[in-house]
């Protein structure tokens, strides 16, 4: 048939690129634009002169009416074609599957890797340095190995190149993250090779192949040129991504972090001695991510739709909080025991923050992380556990206000009250009405909220207008209620069994219930009904602060809207029931409703 070469870009690999685009756009961003541009352009200029080499070599023709006819150094178009839609479709796989990961975590090896490591490198460099000396052999020797020959000649030797410089960080990453991204389109694309063989649609010269076949009508070279074509494009966007991991995790190697880095950033990253990165840093952001992985599946999935230093700041600001409600709040302590650790955090925060709150109009002015001073350290080290201590380090205080860390101490505070029985022996409930609830969750969740819009601000829109700035601080403060109130709801029998009940005691007096009714039984009908008002209470907290969410910065829009609506998801299947599932008194949300959830959050943002 006519054109057959153009008829199998129609259709199979545009198909799947044009799939793989729709897949992976909520989570694609300007960086991954310019990463798999910049891997597409390599590669065609690395590629068009080896293949016109070996169409004039004749190691492969095609009949004349397969093509349609123009050609650039006797290339036809849809070879060239196939460079750009191979090297589209391998890198958007690998994103997708790369982009739960947080890079910065695998620079953990750049310096002392383990032995393992090092052995698998230098095996690497070997095999591949062997590789090319054999098909220089093959080659020189010509006949049956020409065409194996080239191929070895040619991409082992880019192939050396990207993993000399990051074949460390290729075998820190986890091996699904590379493995799957070179043999999935490999497979691919031997299949669609093997359809064009047989259907005649190209031919390799039988006087330069060897004459062997994986199967079918594959030969053995045609798939090693896609096995190792693969492997390139993947090692490629790696090392793209070391360079990037290294510029997002280091504020004083790199001030600032435009929306996306420039190709001077990337060099400089690139020349960055590893013996200058801050490791210590490293191992604070790998804490973090560890908090964030074991303390909250919603933000942790969620997290994974931001990138940047922006994901950074926010997984070592959830560390933070999370750390320090771990300490105040273990449901153990005494009152005094809970004020103890607010005054130290509280006295951690004024020297942090040198005695003052500092002026909005200030934070932010610099990615530099504000100076650790020894006195710090001393406080730090003999006032908090050894696990605590990093998030108190690394939380980004020069982009931060004091204020609303300050009032999160007094919500952690609130927590301790229910701890406190009076004098005639009977514990307190300070959750007394509903505006006690409103002010609780308020201090813990409704200032997290507010935090996390003054590091958006900072990374996508530093110059942001004083009004907008307000409009959308008071959303998240409201947001934080909501998200709160949900939480409140969900935990209902988790905050029972120790003693905890958040439902106001003056909503439980309408239902004819006290406190400590419900601790004895927290899933009675009365109770369920109150979780009901309050998801109904946090849905119209909720629908009042959604549309607020239109104004955040672009960058960060879909995954902060991912972030609460993924959150909310647990309040409304609990109003759905149906899907409700409890799992060790928590309601959990399906996995792959939590998944479509983030998707429609990410695309329709
Ligand atoms: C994507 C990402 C990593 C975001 C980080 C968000 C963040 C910093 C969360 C910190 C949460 C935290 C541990 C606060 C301490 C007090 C507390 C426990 C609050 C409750 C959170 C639940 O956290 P938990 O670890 O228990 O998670 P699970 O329930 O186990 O899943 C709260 C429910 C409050 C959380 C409140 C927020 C995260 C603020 C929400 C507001 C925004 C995200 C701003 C939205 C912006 C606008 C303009 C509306």
């Amino acid at each position: 048939m006519a054109y057959e070469y153009a008829w199998v870009h129609v259709k199979f690999t545009i198909p799947l690129a044009l799939l793989l685009s729709v897949v992976s756009y909520p989570i694609l961003n300007r960086v991954h634009f310019f990463q798999v541009g910049s891997i597409v352009v390599v590669a065609f200029v690395a590629t068009l002169p080896w293949d016109a080499y070996l169409i004039r070599r004749g190691v492969w023709t095609y009949p004349p009416d397969a093509v349609i006819g123009p050609c650039l150094l006797g290339v036809p178009a849809e070879e060239l074609f196939f460079f750009v839609v191979q090297t589209y479709i391998t890198s958007l796989v690998y994103i997708l599957f790369s982009k739960p990961l947080l890079h910065v975590v695998y620079l953990q090896n750049q310096r002392n890797p383990p032995r393992w490591i090092k052995q698998a490198k230098l095996a690497g460099q070997l095999l591949l340095g062997a590789l090319v000396l054999l098909g220089e052999r093959l080659v020189r020797r010509g006949g049956s190995g020409t065409y194996l020959g080239l191929i070895l000649v040619w991409a082992p030797v880019f192939a050396l190149v990207t993993w000399t410089v990051a074949g460390r960080f290729i075998l820190s990453l986890p091996w699904p993250a590379t493995t799957l991204p070179i043999l999935l389109p490999t497979v691919f694309l031997w299949l669609v090779d093997e359809l064009a063989l047989g259907r005649g649609t190209w031919s390799i010269e039988s006087g330069t192949k060897l004459g062997l076949c994986l199967f079918g009508a594959l030969d053995i070279e045609e798939a090693t040129f896609f096995l190792v074509t693969n492997t390139l494009i993947v090692f490629g966007m790696a090392t793209f991504d070391q360079y990037l991991a290294v510029i997002y995790a280091f504020p004083d190697l790199f001030p600032t972090t435009p929306r996306a880095p420039t190709p001077l950033m990337l060099v400089q990253s690139r020349l960055a001695d590893p013996s200058t990165y801050d490791m210590e840093r490293v191992d604070g952001i790998i804490d973090a991510v560890n908090w964030l992985e074991r303390k909250s599946r919603s933000f942790y999935m969620a997290s994974a739709a931001f990138s940047g230093r922006l994901r950074i700041d926010l997984i070592l600001l959830y560390s933070f909080c999370r750390v320090a409600d771990d300490l105040v709040d273990d449901h153990t302590s005494s009152e005094d025991e809970v004020c103890a650790w607010t005054s130290k955090l509280g006295r951690f925060l004024r020297l942090r923050y040198g005695q003052k709150d500092i002026p909005h109009d200030e934070i932010g002015t610099k990615d530099a992380v504000l100076p650790w001073p020894a006195e710090i350290d001393t406080y730090v080290n003999g006032n908090f556990p050894s696990f605590a201590r990093p998030a108190l380090k690394y939380l980004p205080t020069n982009l931060l206000p004091c204020g609303p860390l300050l009032s999160l101490l007094r919500g952690f505070e609130m927590d301790a009250k229910f701890d406190v029985s009076d004098q005639k022996g009977v514990t307190k409930f300070p959750i007394e009405n509903e505006h006690a609830l409103r002010r609780y969750a308020e201090c813990v969740a409704g200032t997290v909220g507010e935090l996390c819009v003054s590091l958006i601000i900072h990374h996508c829109e530093p110059d942001m207008d004083e009004d907008r700035m307000s409009k959308l601080k008071s959303a998240a403060n409201t947001m934080g209620i909501a998200l709160q109130y949900v939480n409140i709801a969900r935990d209902v029998e988790v905050d029972a069994a120790v003693g905890r009940v958040y439902l106001p005691t003056t909503w439980l007096g309408f239902e004819g219930l006290t406190p400590e009714m419900v601790l004895k039984n927290p899933s009675r009908l009365a109770v369920e009904r109150l979780r009901w008002l309050l998801l109904r209470k946090a849905l119209e907290l909720y629908s009042g602060a959604r549309p607020a969410m239109q104004l955040l910065p672009s960058a960060a829009r879909g995954p902060m809207i991912a972030a609460v609506e993924t959150y909310m998801e647990i309040g409304r299947v609990m109003l759905e029931r149906d899907a409700f599932q409890q799992n060790q008194g928590r309601a959990t949300v399906p996995t792959a409703r939590r998944l479509s959830t983030a998707l429609r959050a990410l695309v329709l943002c």
